[in-house]
């Protein structure tokens, strides 16, 4: 077992940031911790007839934001600990992003190639049904997404089973990242990986940043290594490989690969689908086990798997100049300071992978409104079409920006929407926590809990405390 405590590590990072502000201790103190956690268990009838106890959580880190928002991870690594951390993340995340919402997270500790589609379907239904009745999920109060090891299917599950048991208007909201005939949006699948890109983009346009890193600005010709092929991880890479970077390793479960003259993603992944794996892909080396390209030679490295990748042990071998964090957690704190000693540069995690969140917020905001995104101009007249974004934008207190509305005005389609509104939220982030970091003298991470700590903080104290 090991003795690795995330929800720990977030909190040390948190409290690195806590110093450069200025809120009362007590105020700091519930801010980091957990406002509900919820463990559950149920049984399973396998298809072979016999039964088998499911364990899955779900936490809201912070209540200052309603509804409370996170993704549900299907993994054998799901605990109490992991949830608590990633739930702590996302309310960081959606403060840095300027997106509404509380943290949540939920998780399920399953092997899902374990299990047949429809041992999954009844898992899915069931923890819906366990969060429902424990006030744990709804539009208004607690919104689920995907995350590791779940995406639109389960999605879909989770909306159907709430629907046949709450009478809820705005059911639809009650999860996002569905298929799209379900309420779902267009973008959302690619959001986390896409906003990792642009995240990375907006970094290597900072010619200061990479004079300091040795490295020419922008994206093309720079190498890059990926670890986790999944839905963030091949997103990321896709991007950055149509921009014109050259992936030159990767990682997935059976090993990982290397090849200094690049690596074409698209028969990467046919390979991948033929074969179940990477290794032995023609023109590549085949590492000595999935861990050891995470110190192979590049520029950009890219962990999109799971938390505490980077650690203590590997640090000191890591070559990339820029690690750029997918995944939730991807590098320990005692790592942190080695590869920062180092003179790379991590874009921290609590900001780069927020695209998902972003574009779940459009969902979300679709479905309350009960509207189709760039299709309104063809129901409303323009005077009630504008009293509809601006009522839009006091409920959700964000202010859509001029190429949104713009967008939305003129019938601009819903991908154009998420995609405008996805690059100007990573990219206005990222200018705002660097003004931080410029300011305070602190590394991209601790400049990215300032950010949050300074907007959750400023929220408690408006609000008050009850009673
Ligand atoms: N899905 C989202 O929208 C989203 C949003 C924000 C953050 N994240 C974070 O991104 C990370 C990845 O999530 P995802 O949704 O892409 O999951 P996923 O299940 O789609 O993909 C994960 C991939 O990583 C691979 N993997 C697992 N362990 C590995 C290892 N040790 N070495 C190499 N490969 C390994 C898996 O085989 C899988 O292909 C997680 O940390 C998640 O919390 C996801």
């Amino acid at each position: 077992m090991s003795d690795y405590k995330f929800f720990e590590q977030v909190n040390k990072a948190f409290d690195k940031a806590a110093a450069y502000t200025t809120f009362d201790k007590g105020l700091l103190e519930q801010m980091k911790q957990c406002n509900d956690v919820l463990h559950i268990t149920f049984p399973l009838e396998r298809d072979n007839g016999s039964i088998e106890v499911i364990h899955g959580w779900r936490v809201e880190h912070s209540h200052h934001k309603l509804p409370t928002k996170g993704g549900i991870r299907y993994s054998m690594t799901v605990n109490e600990d992991e949830t608590m951390a990633l739930a702590s993340l996302m309310t960081y995340k959606c403060a840095v992003v300027d997106v509404p919402f509380g943290g949540a997270k939920g998780g399920i500790r399953i092997d899902k190639s374990k299990y047949s589609e429809g041992e999954l379907e009844r898992i899915t239904r069931r923890y819906t049904f366990q969060l429902y009745k424990k006030n744990f999920i709804g539009p208004g109060s607690d919104v689920p997404a995907p995350d590791y090891g779940t995406g639109a299917q389960e999605m879909g599950w989770v909306l159907d089973t709430f629907r046949q048991i709450s009478s809820d208007i705005n059911a639809e909201a009650c999860v996002t990242g569905k298929p799209i005939g379900q309420g779902g949006i267009r973008g959302r699948t690619e959001a986390t990986g896409r906003g990792v890109f642009f995240g990375v983009q907006e970094a290597c346009i900072n010619e200061e940043d990479m004079k300091d890193l040795g490295l020419e600005p922008g994206i093309e010709g720079k190498t890059f290594v990926v670890q986790g092929l999944g839905n963030v991880g091949y997103h990321a890479a896709k991007y950055l490989e149509e921009a014109g970077a050259v992936m030159v390793g990767v990682a997935e479960m059976d090993g990982s690969i290397y090849s200094e003259d690049g690596i074409d993603l698209a028969k990467l992944m046919e390979y991948k689908k033929e074969t179940g794996g990477i290794t032995g892909f023609e023109g590549s080396k085949t590492l000595k086990n999935n861990s050891a390209v995470l110190e192979a030679e590049c520029d950009i490295l890219v962990p999109a798997a799971l938390e505490n990748q980077l650690k203590e042990s590997n640090a000191p071998n890591i070559k990339a100049k820029i690690i750029a964090e997918a995944a939730n957690g991807p590098t320990t704190s005692e790592a942190h300071e080695i590869i920062k000693k180092n003179g790379a540069l991590i874009i921290p995690d609590n900001y780069l992978n927020a695209g998902g969140v972003t574009v779940s917020y459009f969902e979300w905001l679709k479905n309350i409104q009960h509207v189709r995104f760039g299709r309104l101009e063809r129901r409303f007249e323009e005077d009630s079409f504008r009293k509809i974004l601006s009522v839009i934008e006091t409920v959700s207190e964000r202010k859509f920006t001029s190429k949104e509305l713009e967008l939305l005005a003129h019938g601009g389609s819903e991908v154009d929407l998420v995609e405008s509104g996805l690059k100007d939220t990573m990219v206005n982030s990222y200018n705002e926590i660097n003004e931080l970091r410029k300011k305070h003298s602190v590394d991209l991470r601790t400049a990215a809990f300032i950010s949050a700590i300074n907007k959750v903080g400023k929220l408690y104290e408006q609000m008050g405390i009850f009673p």
